[in-house]
Formats: structure tokens, sequence, C-alpha cells
């Protein structure tokens, strides 16, 4: 649909996302305890900003809420995270909500935006766990990532060092840039998985009486 959308081939992505070859998809289960008031965590957040790695990321959410995106109007990697105004995700339980990740963005060079998000606390959080399944969805590991021929324009500014670089060659460079030393990483891969950064305007409300003394509540 995405190659239909974009007046490209049908097998465009398809022939890059084989079955028989290797490739990183992984499939997860995140788990976020209740923050207890005390907790210092009530003031960060809980998963850094970020854009995920692959070509699509699908993620099914419960109604706790949390995850906010980014509006994708970023030209340059020079970005200022701290400065954006970030919006809610819509949760809906019997949805999937699908992102679009890195492999796309150098792909389309940049007409499709690999979204930045976030997941921040929300009062509800206090009160109750908070799962997320995702599949994230990853090119054959040798898929090379330049733009497409019919996708080049003048002008765009790719975030990564690695145009040309191989899907796991990108794989790669963004593990580094999350846990390896800073110096060694892109500038546009530091993010996911940074957990010292303070959101000062959120603050974790009790919704309950329960939740106030004793750290969790009944919803
Ligand atoms: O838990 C969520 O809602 C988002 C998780 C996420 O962005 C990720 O694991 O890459
Ligand atoms: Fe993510």
């Amino acid at each position: 649909m995405i190659a239909l959308a974009l007046d490209l081939p049908l097998n465009q992505f398809t022939s890059q996302h084989d079955p028989l070859v290797e490739n990183f998809d992984n499939f997860e289960l995140m788990h976020y305890p209740p923050i207890t008031p005390s907790s210092e965590d009530t003031t960060k957040f809980r998963i850094s900003p970020h854009t995920d790695w692959g070509t699509l990321t699908l993620l099914f959410q419960q109604s706790i809420g949390g995850l906010q995106v980014r509006p994708p109007h970023y030209t340059s990697p020079e970005l200022d995270l701290d400065d954006e105004i970030w919006t809610s995700a819509p949760v809906f339980n019997d949805m999937v909500l699908v992102n679009i990740g890195d492999m796309l963005e150098f792909w389309t060079a940049g007409a499709l935006k690999s979204t930045w998000h976030r997941v921040v606390p929300t009062a509800l959080h206090g009160c109750v766990d908070r799962y997320t399944f995702a599949y994230f969805l990853h090119p054959n590991k040798n898929a090379v990532l330049v733009p497409i021929e019919a996708m080049k324009r003048d002008g765009w500014v790719p975030r990564f060092a690695g145009i040309g670089r191989t899907a796991e060659e990108h794989i790669h460079a963004r593990i580094t840039g999350v846990h390896g030393r800073r110096e060694e990483a892109d500038k546009g891969e530091v993010g996911k998985g940074v957990q010292s950064v303070v959101v000062k305007e959120v603050v974790v409300q009790p919704v309950c009486k329960e939740w106030a003394d004793s750290g969790r509540c009944e919803i």
C-alpha cells in the first residue's frame, strides 16, 4: 500500500522484506511498572525521544496512554527535541498503531519521516502496569539504504551519516548510538534508551486516594 501511495512498483518494498532472507524482525512485550509517589521516575520519560530503527513498527497498546509523537516537520539533523510540541497518540484497544521507521525515511529521501516518539508518565501510570506489544518489521539485513531513484530530491539532509549502508550496518550503528560510546555514534542515533532526560512539565498526579496512600490503586 505504501508503494502504491508513492506511485512506486508494487514490489518496491516487499522485495526488500523476503521471509527467506535473514533480518532483524523482533517482537517485544514491554512492561512499565506503576510509578510510585516516591519514585524519582515521576519526572522522567518512560522511554526517551527516539525513532524506530526498522521499516515499520506495529504497536498494540492498552488504554493507559503516554505515547506522544512529534510533528514530522524537521528537515535538519540538528534536532532540538526540547522546543517541540508533542502530541499524545490516541489509544484504541482494538486497533494497531503503525509507526514509520528509519528505513522508509532513507528509501524515500525523507518523504516519509521516521516518526519521533516518546512515552511520558500520565496519571494512570501511577496506578497500573502499562504493557505494550510491538512488532518491529525490518528489511533483509543486506538491503541497501539509499533513496529510491524516483524519490530522490535536492535539499534532503539525511539524519544519519550512513547513506549507502546496509540495514545491518544501520542497526549496528544505532545500537552503538544507544548503548555504546557517544563519540562513536552518528548524531541522529542517540535516543531510545537514554533515560536520563528530565521532563519538567510532566507530573504524575494521584488519581485516587489509595494511590496517594499506598502507591497503587484500583481502577
Ligand atoms: O510503549 C510504547 O508505547 C512505545 C514503545 C516504543 O516506542 C519502542 O519500544 O520503540
Ligand atoms: Fe519506539
